[in-house]
């Protein structure tokens, strides 16, 4: 439902962000389909898995060379803190490519059900955090002073070791409810080994929420 409301922002001329998960698959198909009867956009996935979707829906791949300012980026999120509309994200593993996408749009929407809100950021949800797979025992220790009570590496479902589409591993950093959210993100930008987190500080322009009857619009 939030998927459709969604691709109904998008306008033919634009240049799209693709989100990664389950509620942007829909997105990207409906899109497809719009595609199809003469929408004419250029989109830039968030990951490979999105990349393959798109071009088997027939949307157009443009790349950041060719148009460095998306009009709008897509995606779905794991958690949206109610009021301040921090976010975390990357319970799909595709964070790093979700937040350069997200941070080069001029319009950023979130599409999530009526599971995702919380009163607090972290209360159900580990911060998933990428880091460079040498040295993940000193950068795991290090997130560990911050505050993550419990760090476990991604693994897939097989029990191997996630790789990202970068190369990197996963950290998936429990907090608990986090008391200050930006200042978190900042302490984990400064950590060494640690290339981007699933933290989301305000970026979101829009949260379109699911509710039993209807789509929720709510902005910052
Ligand atoms: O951040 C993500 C992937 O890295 C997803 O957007 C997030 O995990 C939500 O996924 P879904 O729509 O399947 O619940």
């Amino acid at each position: 439902m939030t998927a459709r409301h969604a691709a109904d922002l998008v306008q033919s001329g634009m240049v799209v962000g693709l989100g990664t998960g389950s509620t942007a698959a829909f997105l990207v198909e409906r899109l497809g389909e719009r595609v199809a009867e003469g929408l004419n956009i250029l989109g830039i996935p968030t990951s490979e898995s999105t990349a393959a979707l798109a071009r088997a829906v027939g949307i157009p791949i443009t790349t950041f060379a060719d148009h460095p300012e998306l009009d709008i980026a897509i995606d779905g999120a794991d958690e949206v803190e109610r009021g301040s509309l921090h976010i975390i994200k990357g319970l799909g593993g595709a964070l790093l490519r979700e937040k350069i996408v997200a941070h080069a749009a001029k319009r950023f929407v979130v599409m999530i059900d009526a599971t995702k809100p919380v009163d607090r950021l972290g209360e159900r949800t580990p911060v998933p955090v990428e880091i460079t797979p040498f040295g993940s025992e000193c950068t795991a220790a290090r997130l560990q002073k911050l505050g993550a009570q419990i760090i476990r590496p991604r693994r897939t479902l097989a029990g191997e070791m996630f790789v990202t589409d970068n190369g990197n591993m996963i950290l998936d950093c429990a907090f608990g409810p986090i008391a200050d959210v930006p200042a978190l993100a900042t302490r984990i930008d400064g950590t060494v080994g640690v290339v981007e987190h699933g933290l989301f500080p305000k970026m979101a322009t829009d949260v379109l929420v699911a509710t039993e009857r209807e789509v929720e619009q709510w902005t910052p």
